[in-house]
């Protein structure tokens, strides 16, 4: 187990940035991931960790050390990619130990460590079958298997579960946290999946054209977003936004209708916002959760419905915005409908409209 920090990291190729400046630090034995969409710089942040890719500037530590110069090999990670790269001709047993064969460790050394490494993954029974032979949920164990083997200081996870189908990634997220529990090795994890990212970490990265926009918990992320990017980016279905311009203590929306501020909110009058709503937080009257100390009503005409089982999502339109609003106690809502909700204003969000900051500072 080791710390990792990021100082000032600096990627650059040619004339272009891709990460900026970023800093980072993350404990021992904790599970970190970074998320953000497509191209903003994650699996580069971590490739420079790895040792794969060179640094532009800044500094990266890994335990005491700083790593910058060292090749990947010296820097005791281990890294788990999306295609597996396991050995076909190998078996199990072969693939999980060659690593340890290749630094010529001793043969016992090398057995106990497979058989550890196959009981903490359940692979015990597969260890003779070769890669073919299995499914990719057992490959992508074998792979983990690999990892493990080698007691590496800090794990490197490049988007391991994007090559499965929904229900496998789902069970696999489960191993993996069952094996960081048992392991207790620091963790850093790709993604761009906030699913994944929500489910596995200790702490989210989030990140946004090679910028760390925020860090935190699960559920500070989730419950304190500091811009638009990371309330709609964060959380499913995406908070709902309308836009408006606050008149005494109210958002006035495009179509007149007025929702009162989140309490404890004082914006100048004439200011352009972004009021965020969560469809948890919009729910038709009289089938809903208890109202919160402070509710707002509104009628909209619900558009489309999408049961889900124990709830249901309704579409629906105010002041020419789509939103998403939720009902617990399902009920058939026809298209065309027009509902009266509820909306728990201490649950809401509100931004500027111009930069997407969160104003609730
Ligand atoms: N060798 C390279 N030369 C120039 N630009 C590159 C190179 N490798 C990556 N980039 C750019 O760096 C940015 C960050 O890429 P990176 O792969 O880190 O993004 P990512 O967040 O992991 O995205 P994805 O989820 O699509 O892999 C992208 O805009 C990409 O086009």
């Amino acid at each position: 187990m080791a710390q990792v920090h990021l100082r000032n990291v600096v990627k650059r190729y040619g004339a272009l940035d891709v990460v900026h400046s970023i800093n980072l630090s993350i404990a021992e034995g904790e599970f970190v991931v970074l998320v953000g969409p497509s191209g903003c710089g994650k699996s580069t942040t971590l490739r420079m960790v790895a040792g794969l890719e060179e640094i532009s500037g800044g500094e990266i530590l890994i335990g005491e050390r700083v790593v910058n110069d060292l090749p990947p090999r010296e820097r005791n990670l281990a890294m788990v990619f999306q295609n597996y790269a396991l050995y076909p001709h190998m078996t199990v047993r072969e693939n999980l130990g060659f690593s340890l064969k290749i630094a010529k460790r001793p043969q016992a050394e090398v057995d106990a460590a497979v058989a550890q490494a196959a009981e903490v993954l359940a692979l015990t029974p597969l260890l003779d079958r070769k890669p073919g032979a299995l499914s990719g949920g057992q490959r992508q164990r074998v792979a983990m298997g690999r990892a493990i083997v080698r007691h590496p200081d800090v794990f490197l996870f490049d988007e391991p579960l994007s090559n499965l189908d929904a229900k496998l990634r789902s069970q696999m997220r489960v191993e993996i946290k069952k094996l960081h529990q048992k392991v207790g090795s620091t963790v850093i994890y790709v993604t761009h999946d906030q699913v994944e990212a929500m489910t596995l970490a200790d702490r989210i990265v989030i990140m946004q054209d090679g910028h760390i926009v925020q860090v935190g918990t699960p559920l500070e992320v989730f419950e304190n977003p500091v811009n638009t990017f990371v309330a709609t980016f964060i959380g499913s279905p995406p908070m709902n936004l309308l836009s408006g311009v606050v008149k005494a203590g109210q958002v006035v929306l495009a179509d007149g209708t007025a929702i009162p501020l989140p309490p404890g909110l004082r914006v100048t009058d004439g200011r352009k916002v972004q009021l965020g709503i969560r469809a948890d937080n919009i729910m038709p009257e009289g089938h809903s959760l208890p109202p919160t100390a402070h509710m707002a009503q509104v009628e909209m005409q619900v558009t489309l419905t999408e049961p889900l089982g124990t709830e249901t999502l309704l579409f629906a339109t105010l002041a020419g915005t789509e939103v998403q609003a939720k009902m617990l106690n399902p009920r058939l809502v026809a298209p065309g409908e027009v509902l009266r909700f509820g909306i728990s204003l201490d649950k809401c969000h509100l931004f500027d409209a111009e930069t997407g900051v969160s104003l609730k500072g």
